[in-house]
């Protein structure tokens, strides 16, 4: 056995004594190690599922184990068997021609959008300029957190334009897409074709533009460039993290020019607008899912957008490697590890799932009528949980477990904690309980 082998057993050892056996079994043992150089090992991933994964979850955990295998800080590297193009659009470099590349992410469309509070304003905003570009706002200017829809609505406005007519130019970068093109024009003496290129459009989306910050020379191209186009009445649309005149050194009289027109910021959306969201990715990919994982998934995750993505990505990719169908309970592990940054919603479905199968009985019969102890006792304790660790009323819960009235439902959980008192074996299965529920 080689160094690289020797040391990748040593690493997958320990992911196995710390990972559960299904993790371990579809996301940790199809890696392989490839090659280790530069205190860089490079590992390769069956998907990109599998890429992300790693990056997301494991990546940490790896470096510690390696560190404690060899004492020595080791980077993994992570890549994929047969990459798929990337879900992503990508700015490329521009060489230099007259052709217009507009780059549009055909997906990024207003159909696509879903509306809700913390990003209705920039919507309609976006739709008028669609509308009549280099008319009302101009430049637009979204700014606010990362992966919030300021990139999908830029993108739906040119493909609005486009649609609406075709020879419409439009073109798409991201700052640093622009600070290239530029650099690469100077290096190469192709600065007139450059000029033709950015000033001969009807629509310009720059996206990102706080990273013009400490970048002079682009700062005074793009101020020429943004001279052109405004003065043709010819839109402009930029993105940014924060307000232009919060962005550190950026030139005054680009702060003052982003001003003329009209900024709007975007907020993180409300759970109902995660769901939503959810909802519509879901059917979009055709992916069969029940409203209440839906509800639990947009629970989970309140920072934004992009990682609401990820979860619904992850949870869908964890129920085909383990050939199961989309519950909640698949959701919560499947988002397992997962750093969540928002605050978590538990479902009285997520804790009949696992009231049902910690005592190995059905969920029809845990929400049914029948009377004999096996079922009667996880009944009233997955009522008791429910009441105890939801929001939920006495009657939401009685209609949750088969249409019961809520005398039953209060009956059932002074049952629990009173034999709670002094039932050592019923005091351990709910505090079992509560800890798969509560991770
Ligand atoms: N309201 C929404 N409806 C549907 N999809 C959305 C919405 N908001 C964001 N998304 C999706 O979330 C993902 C991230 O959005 P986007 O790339 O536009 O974020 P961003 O604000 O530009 O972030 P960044 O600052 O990181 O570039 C995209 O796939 C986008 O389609």
């Amino acid at each position: 056995m080689n160094d690289l082998e020797a040391l990748w057993q040593m690493i997958k050892k320990s992911f196995k004594t710390e990972a559960s056996p299904v993790t371990y079994s579809t996301l940790i043992e199809p890696a392989k190690a490839i090659s280790l150089a530069n205190n860089q090992m490079t590992i390769e991933l069956p998907t990109r599922f599998h890429k992300d994964y790693w990056n997301d979850s494991l990546a940490d955990k790896f470096r510690l184990y390696a560190y404690e295998a060899t004492s020595t800080k080791i980077e993994p590297h992570f890549i994929v068997e047969s990459e798929e193009p990337a879900e992503q659009p990508q700015a490329t470099v521009v060489k230099p021609s007259f052709k217009v590349n507009t780059a549009l992410n055909p997906r990024y469309t207003f159909d696509t959008f879903v509306i809700g509070k913390g990003n209705q304003m920039a919507h309609a905003a976006a739709l008028v300029v669609s509308e009549e570009p280099g008319n009302m706002y101009n430049p637009l200017f979204f700014y606010g957190g990362v992966g919030l829809g300021k990139t999908h609505l830029m993108h739906a406005i040119g493909n609005k334009m486009m649609a609406t007519n075709p020879e419409t130019r439009v073109k798409y970068v991201t700052s640093e897409a622009f600070t290239n093109d530029f650099i690469n024009a100077i290096q190469t003496g192709t600065q007139e074709q450059f000029r033709q290129e950015y000033r001969n459009l009807d629509l310009l989306l720059v996206d990102d533009i706080q990273f013009f910050a400490d970048k002079e020379g682009t700062q005074e191209e793009f101020f020429h460039t943004f001279n052109a186009l405004y003065e043709e009445n010819k839109q402009i649309v930029l993105t940014s993290d924060r307000l232009p005149n919060e962005i550190p050194k950026l030139q005054d009289r680009l702060v003052s020019r982003f001003k003329w027109g009209l900024s709007v910021d975007i907020t993180p959306p409300d759970l109902e607008t995660r769901i939503a969201i959810l909802r519509s990715k879901a059917q979009a990919d055709h992916i069969d899912i029940p409203n209440d994982t839906l509800t639990y998934i947009a629970g989970q995750i309140d920072s934004n957008v992009r990682e609401l993505e990820g979860a619904l990505s992850r949870v869908q990719a964890y129920a085909h490697l383990s050939k199961a169908m989309i519950t909640t309970s698949l959701a919560s592990d499947a988002l397992k590890g997962l750093k969540l940054s928002g605050s978590t919603v538990l479902t009285i479905a997520l804790i009949q799932e696992k009231v049902a199968s910690y005592y190995h009985i059905s969920q029809a019969d845990l929400k049914g009528k029948k009377r004999v102890k096996q079922i009667v006792v996880p009944r009233q304790i997955a009522m008791y949980l429910s009441r105890e660790l939801t929001d939920n009323s006495l009657p939401k819960i009685g209609a949750e477990f088969g249409g019961k009235d809520h005398t039953t439902v209060l009956h059932s959980i002074d049952k629990i904690e009173e034999a709670l008192q002094t039932d050592q074996s019923l005091q351990e299965d709910v505090q079992n309980l509560k800890m798969e529920l509560k991770p």
